[in-house]
């Protein structure tokens, strides 16, 4: 099987700062898979590598090309310039900029679009709303929301559940495992290990360096969770 994502010996760092060494492996089509690991581990750093955001320091990337224009990023909450003065329903919206670029007039198809999704994440209420009133839950119900607009075989979801209330986790796990049943590939990184035991068939356990790569019922083992604590210096 053609990989969508390869990683051939990747090391990353920021400026002189290296923070992952030797990563190999790769994510299939179709797969759902954590990323978990401590604080400081490098999973964001990994995320960044993936999205060309940051140029690998030693090693490769392959991105396969019918996927590259099918990466796409759910930011960290904490990225984003809730200020910008758009509405809830703007920033859905632009989950069709690449169909329509962000001038043209949304036409009936994609307006239906965007309040389909509007409704499935149960803000169709708060719509017309500034983002900067959206309490953290909403905002990321929304992001999710321009996710469905968008429409993207590839998701890179960073930290989905932080700042988030327990109903709209349980939501937005609800939206994940349907994308990952229509065939969609999913990489979350995510601190909860329990959840991920749960709900993520694959699991990439990151320390600064690959611990273990694979199956979560394989490599879920207290030996390696322990390692990854052990080596990253910190807990989940
Ligand atoms: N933009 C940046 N500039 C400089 N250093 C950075 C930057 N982003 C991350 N780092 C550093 O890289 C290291 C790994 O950070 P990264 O955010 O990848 O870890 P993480 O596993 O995602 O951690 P967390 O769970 O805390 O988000 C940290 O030491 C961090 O300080």
């Amino acid at each position: 099987m053609t990989p969508v994502i390869r990683l051939n010996d990747v090391s990353l760092g920021w400026r002189d700062k290296p923070v992952l060494q030797h990563v190999s492996g790769q994510f299939n089509p179709g797969t759902l898979t954590a990323i978990l690991g401590a604080n400081g581990a490098g999973k964001s750093t990994l995320v960044k590598g993936i999205i060309h955001f940051l140029k690998p320091t030693a090693g490769s990337i392959d991105i396969d090309p019918a996927f590259r224009k099918e990466l796409t990023l759910l930011p960290q909450l904490s990225d984003l310039d809730r200020s910008f003065p758009i509405t809830t329903y703007e920033l859905v919206a632009m989950g069709a900029w690449r169909r329509i670029g962000p001038w043209r007039q949304y036409g009936k198809a994609e307006r239906a679009r965007i309040n389909h999704a509007l409704e499935q994440v149960g803000l169709q209420a708060v719509a017309d709303q500034l983002i900067g009133n959206l309490s953290g839950g909403q905002l990321q119900r929304a992001l999710f929301a321009r996710l469905m607009v968008r429409d993207a075989k590839v998701l890179l979801l960073d930290e989905p559940f932080a700042a988030v209330d327990e109903d709209t986790c349980e939501d937005l796990m609800r939206i994940i495992l349907g994308w990952h049943a229509e065939g969609r590939t999913i990489i979350a990184v995510l601190h909860d290990v329990d959840r991920v035991k749960r709900c993520f068939p694959e699991t990439l356990l990151l320390a600064r360096q690959v611990v273990a790569w694979g199956k979560t019922a394989e490599i879920l083992t207290e030996e390696n969770l322990h390692k990854a604590r052990r080596l990253s210096l910190g807990g989940f």
